[in-house]
Formats: structure tokens, sequence, C-alpha cells
């Protein structure tokens, strides 16, 4: 019935105060804005094309250029990405030329491979695209730089001489992200003024002279490690939202169970349920404090930036490109696995989760392939364990591989189920863990006579280790954030439990690598998933309440399943009676093709 709270005796299980969760949970405001801005991205990508200027362009052509990008008198696109290349940007075919006799480059795209291919925006609303394309002077080749071009006319939108534009075309299934015009671009001898390449980092004279960045040149990929970071924040709404819609259906969906005619069983108390849909609660929570961490690892980065200090920029690539990777897999399989927790009703665009999955999964792509990411960290991992034995001591997220020996020699000491309840217990061996592995994979490595042949042949293992390397720096976080002073009662207490839920979960996920790491005993593996399974009944009264939490709408969860009041079936039958299909008792066609065929006289006793 309309109004009525029909999850009303779940709330009331609820042993925390939902009030403080919600304020838990939305941390910083600023992250709910950012993600309304995101909610608009899919129609557009501006969020690139500033970042990117506001990193690659000098004080002078910021001054030019954002002003008119802010107001939207210009549309931007991250162009980067071609038809030939994606991942390796080192290997982008465009060209931008320098012709000292204009002062100017022209940009080019010499092969079929060197298309634009991919950038939002770029298909039908770009003015504007922040080109990445081969510095060539003098035939020489100074590598890939950034290119404001200009690509349609502000008056009438039509695309500039040499410039050939098209939209890329529909992409999976029909989910929103065909609002998105993302874009292919070819250059044909595009000529544009020098000041059009971005000079903060490295700059061309009018004489022509390449005048080389003085700073890592990594800070050219700026804008990606900006994105990546965001990402993270993105991929705890994405899995929050599919936990949300599926957890509060399995509380409303009843299925066997009835005796004497009692109610069915909520499907939500089947402990196979449980054992599906309480991690991805727990991830979401792990993967939203996480992102606090690593935004405010990034904006610390962002400030020693300005004071030209690089110390923190390699451990800043890692940690977003492998959280990135991480927690984009993890809310995209999440999402899916949201969707077959909800039974045949998951599969209802009404449920919100198919459209929720179509939108969601390229995050395991762009901005960086979850595997060409986590080989990066596996490159810093090497490089770190490398530099052990000229003494340098790793700090931040890699310091436990300065006690490499030490974990080495880790045994778990569990003895009971509730000692997993521990954080130091579980981070020692989250640690071990990863530390054996990554050690493990510097040993194969150093049996090889050229290091990238031994890299290139070792790849599996070292993105086995990458994820054991950044699953640790999730469990850490989850277990940092709870030392902070979190008020309201029962708020910590619900939240360790789902630490606890998040971390155990792992370690049961990946026992094989704990114990052919002989890091814990098959024993202690056992304890682990006892506890484990006492930690959902722990959640289980609270599960509702957690995911009221997230404080979002029925509109923005846009899910008939996900209801706060719980009324599904009237719903349900309701959404689908909007279908157009439903217009008429009879389809098109009908008379048509069909009833012929029913009419077709018996030959024979036969059709
Ligand atoms: C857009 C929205 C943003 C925010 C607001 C809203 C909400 C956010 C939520 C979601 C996002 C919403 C929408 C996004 C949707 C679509 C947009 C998508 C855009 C794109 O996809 S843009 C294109 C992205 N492309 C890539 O990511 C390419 C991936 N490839 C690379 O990054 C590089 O090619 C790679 C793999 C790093 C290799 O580079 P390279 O060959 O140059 O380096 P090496 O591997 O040889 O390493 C050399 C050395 O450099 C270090 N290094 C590499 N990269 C970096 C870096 N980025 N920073 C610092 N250091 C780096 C590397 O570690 C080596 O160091 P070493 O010498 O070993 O010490
Ligand atoms: C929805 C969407 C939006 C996008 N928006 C933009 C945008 O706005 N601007 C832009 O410039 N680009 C954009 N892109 C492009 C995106 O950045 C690239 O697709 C992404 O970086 C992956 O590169 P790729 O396509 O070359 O994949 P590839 O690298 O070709 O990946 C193919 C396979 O090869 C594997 N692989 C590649 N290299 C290695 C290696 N060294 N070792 C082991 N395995 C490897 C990968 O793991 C993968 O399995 C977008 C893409 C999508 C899907």
């Amino acid at each position: 019935m309309e109004g009525v709270d029909h999850l009303a005796h779940e709330r009331n299980k609820a042993q925390f105060d939902v009030a403080v969760m919600k304020a838990v949970w939305a941390g910083s405001r600023d992250a709910y804005e950012l993600f309304h801005r995101f909610s608009r991205l899919v129609a557009n990508d501006p969020e690139m094309f500033i970042p990117a200027i506001k990193a690659q362009a000098t004080e002078e052509q910021q001054k030019q250029w954002l002003p008119l990008a802010n107001k939207m008198k210009i549309i931007g696109s991250y162009t980067q990405t071609e038809l030939g290349h994606g991942s390796n940007v080192r290997g982008l075919e465009t060209t931008a030329t320098f012709d000292p006799k204009t002062d100017e480059f022209v940009l080019n795209s010499p092969t079929l491979t060197a298309t634009k291919w991919w950038p939002g925006g770029l298909g039908k609303i770009a003015t504007h695209a922040l080109a990445h394309a081969r510095l060539i002077i003098d035939d020489k080749d100074y590598g890939v730089h950034g290119f404001l071009v200009q690509l349609r006319s502000l008056d009438d939108h039509l695309t500039l001489p040499g410039i050939t534009i098209g939209d890329i075309g529909m992409k999976y299934g029909s989910g929103a992200y065909n609002t998105m015009d993302n874009g292919s671009l070819i250059f044909d001898h595009v000529r544009i003024p020098r000041n059009q390449m971005l000079m903060r980092l490295s700059q061309v004279t009018r004489e022509g002279k390449y005048v080389p960045s003085n700073v890592p040149r990594q800070l050219s990929y700026g804008t990606m490690v900006y994105v990546r970071q965001k990402i993270v924040f993105d991929a705890s709404i994405a899995l929050s939202r599919a936990v949300c819609i599926s957890t509060r259906y399995s509380a409303v969906r009843r299925q066997f169970g009835s005796h004497n005619g009692s109610p069915e069983t909520q499907v939500i108390d089947y402990k196979t349920q449980q054992a599906r849909l309480f991690p991805l609660l727990a991830s979401a929570y792990a993967i939203r404090f996480v992102s606090e961490w690593l935004n405010s690892f990034y904006k610390d980065l962002l400030q020693r930036l300005e004071a030209k200090d690089f110390s923190t920029l390699p451990e800043a690539h890692a940690c977003t490109a492998g959280l990135k990777s991480i927690t984009t897999s993890v809310a995209a399989d999440g999402i899916e696995e949201c969707r077959k927790l909800c039974g045949g009703h998951g599969y209802l665009t009404s449920s919100g989760l198919p459209e929720l999955s179509a939108v969601y999964i390229p995050a395991c792509t762009y901005e960086g392939d979850n595997v060409v990411m986590l080989l990066q960290v596996a490159r810093y991992l090497m490089k770190t364990i490398s530099q052990l034995k000229s003494g340098n001591k790793p700090v931040g997220t890699t310091a436990y591989l300065g006690r490499a020996e030490q974990l080495m020699q880790y045994h778990s000491d569990v003895l009971r189920a509730e000692d997993w309840l521990k954080p130091n217990v579980v981070v020692e061996a989250f640690e071990a863990r990863a530390a054996r592995m990554s050690m493990a994979c510097a040993q194969n490595l150093s049996k090889f006579n050229n290091p990238e042949d031994g890299f290139q042949e070792l790849s599996a293992d070292l993105v086995e280790a990458a994820t054991a390397h950044c699953q640790l720096i999730i469990v850490s976080k989850f277990i940092e954030k709870l030392q902070q002073d979190i008020p309201g009662k029962g708020v910590k207490e619900q939240l360790g439990v789902l630490r606890s839920i998040y971390a155990l979960f792992l370690l049961h996920k990946h026992i094989g690598d704990f114990l052919s790491t002989d890091c814990i005993t098959p024993k202690q593996g056992y304890l682990a998933n006892e506890q484990l399974r006492s930690l959902y009944s722990q959640v289980r009264p609270n599960a509702i309440a957690l995911v009221d939490a997230f404080n979002y709408t029925d509109h923005f969860l846009s899910s008939v399943l996900g209801r706060y009041d719980g009324n599904v079936y009237p719903k349900l039958y309701e959404e689908a009676w909007k279908d157009p299909l439903n217009d008429t008792s009879i389809p098109d066609g009908f008379h048509e093709y069909v009833q012929p065929m029913l009419k077709q006289p018996l030959h024979h006793g036969r059709l």
C-alpha cells in the first residue's frame, strides 16, 4: 500500500545511530558535488579537459583558456586515445610538427591507427580538443605533448578545415553511456599557433628550440592520476547503489520456508545470500574510506608538487593506478552479483541494475586498463624491493616491505575464531601475504638476465602481488578510519563488523595466497571462515539501516526493487504497464504475420 513502510520492521532492528552513519558515509561534502558533476559527465566530459589545462598549461595559457572552458564558452575533450593505442601513451601516432616559418604546429594523423578514438564529447559536442600528439621539430621526435586545437566553429558548430570528426557508434547494451558522444578525429595538416602547445612542463621557443621539462615528465600524465583517484570514490557510489537495491529487495523477497501458513523466509536470511551480499556491503564502506584517504593523499601530493617536492609522486601513481584498478573491478563485479542476488526481477530494467552495470563497467577500462594499472603497481613494488639492498627504507603504503625479512618469518598466532577480530592480527596476515608474494616475484625476477623479459614472463604473478598490496592498503585504511573518533550509538561497532567482514572475506577468497605463502595454517583459515559466518549474523539486523545510511533517494536509485518503502510488487506491476508494448492488447504485426500462420489449414494432422 502507498505510504506504508514495508521495511519498517527491518529499520526497527538497527543497533546504531543511522544519522551518524549517514554523516560518516557522506564524508567530505565535495565528494557528493563531484558525483553529481559525474552524473552530468556521462553526457559531457569537461571534467578532464579543465584539469588537464590546469596541470599542463602555463599561467598565461590558463588565463586565456580556463575562463572560456569554465563558462562553457568552449567545450573541451581530453583527446588522447587513438584507434591503435590507448594504454601505451608513448605509442601515440598523431604528430604536431613545428613550422618555424609560420610559428605554428601542424597537427596530422599519419595513419588510420592515429585516428583519435574514444575521447568523450569529441563526437558531436566538443568545440576544442586537448590533443595529445608527438612533438616533431626538425624531424626529431620529442614524444607526446598536449596541444589545444579548435575543432568546430563557435558560430555554426561546423567542423573546421582539416578536421574530420564522428561519433564512434553505439556502445555496450543500450546503457546511458550512449548519451556520451565518444568520438573519432582525424587531423589533416591542421595548423595551430605555437602558443597552443601546453607549455607548463616543457616549451618550444620561437626559434624552434625544445626546452625539456625540469620536472618529472610523468607530470604530463597528471590528469589521469587526478581522475583515477576520483574514480575510486565513484566506485564506492556505484557499488553502494547496487548494494542498497539488492539489500532492500533481499529483505522484501520471500521464498520457501512457509510452515503451517507462516510467511515464507526472507531471502536475506539465507546464509548463501548473506555470504554473497554482506561482503559487498562491507566493500562499499571499505572503498569509500580508502577513497577518502586517497583524496587526501592526492591533495598532499599537489601541495608538494607546488613546492617542487616530487618525493611522493611515484607512490601517488602506484596508489591511484592500483586502487582504481581494484575498486572498479570489485564494483563492476559487485553490481553484477547484486543483479543476480535479485533473481529474475534483477534483470528487469526497472530494477535499475542492468543500466547501472552497463554504465559502470567501462570503469575497468577507461583511465587505464585495470591489468595495465596493476602492472604499474608491480613495477613500483619491484623497484622498492630492489632498493632495499641499498638501505632505502620504504615509507607510506610500502613501509611493510621494510620489514620484509621479519614478515618472511611470520606465522599467524591465531588460536580461536575471535582472534581474527583483532585489527593487528589481520593487518599482519595481509602484510605477510603481500610481502611474501612480492618478494617471491623479486626473487624469480633476479633469475632473468634481462629484467624486462622477466617482468613479462612473470607478469601474471606480478599482477597478483600488486593485488595483494592494494588489498592491504584498503584493509589498513579501513582500520585507520575506525581509529578516528566516531560518535554515535553503535556506529563504530557496526563499522568494526564491516571492517572484519571485508578483511576476512578477502582472506577466505584468496585463501590460496595465504596458505601457499605459509602465512596461516588451514586450521586458521577455517577459523577465519567460522568467524565470517558469525559476523554475517551480526550484520543481519542492521543491514537495512546500513544501506539507508547511503542516504540515496528513490529517484537517484531509480529502482522498483530498491524503493525505500519496500513496496515492490505493486510498483513492479505498475512499471511494467508503462511499457508501450502494453498500450494495445494485440501486438503490432499480429494480423500480418502471426494470424495467417494460426489460420493455416492442418495437412494430414500437421501444420
Ligand atoms: C573524468 C571525470 C573526472 C572527475 C570528476 C568526476 C567523477 C569521477 C568519477 C568517474 C570518472 C568519470 C568519468 C570518466 C569516464 C571517461 C573518461 C575517460 C578518460 C580516459 O580514459 S583518458 C585516457 C586514459 N588513458 C590511460 O589511462 C592510459 C594508460 N597508460 C598510461 O598511463 C601510461 O601509458 C603507462 C601505462 C603508465 C605507461 O607510461 P610510460 O610508458 O610513459 O611509463 P613507463 O611504464 O615506462 O614508466 C616510466 C616511469 O614513469 C612512471 N609513471 C608512469 N605513469 C606515471 C604517472 N601517471 N605518474 C607518475 N609516474 C608515472 C612509472 O612508474 C615509471 O617510473 P620508474 O621509472 O619505474 O620510477
Ligand atoms: C567508456 C570509455 C570512455 C573513454 N573516454 C576516453 C576519453 O575521454 N579520452 C581518451 O583519451 N580515452 C578515452 N577512453 C579510452 C581508454 O582510456 C582506453 O580504452 C584505455 O586506456 C584502455 O586502452 P586500450 O583501449 O588501448 O586497451 P589495450 O591496452 O589495447 O587493452 C587490451 C588488452 O591488452 C592488455 N594489455 C595491454 N597492454 C598490456 C601489457 N603491457 N601487459 C599486459 N597486458 C596488456 C590489456 O590488459 C587488455 O586486456 C575511453 C574508453 C572507454 C571504454
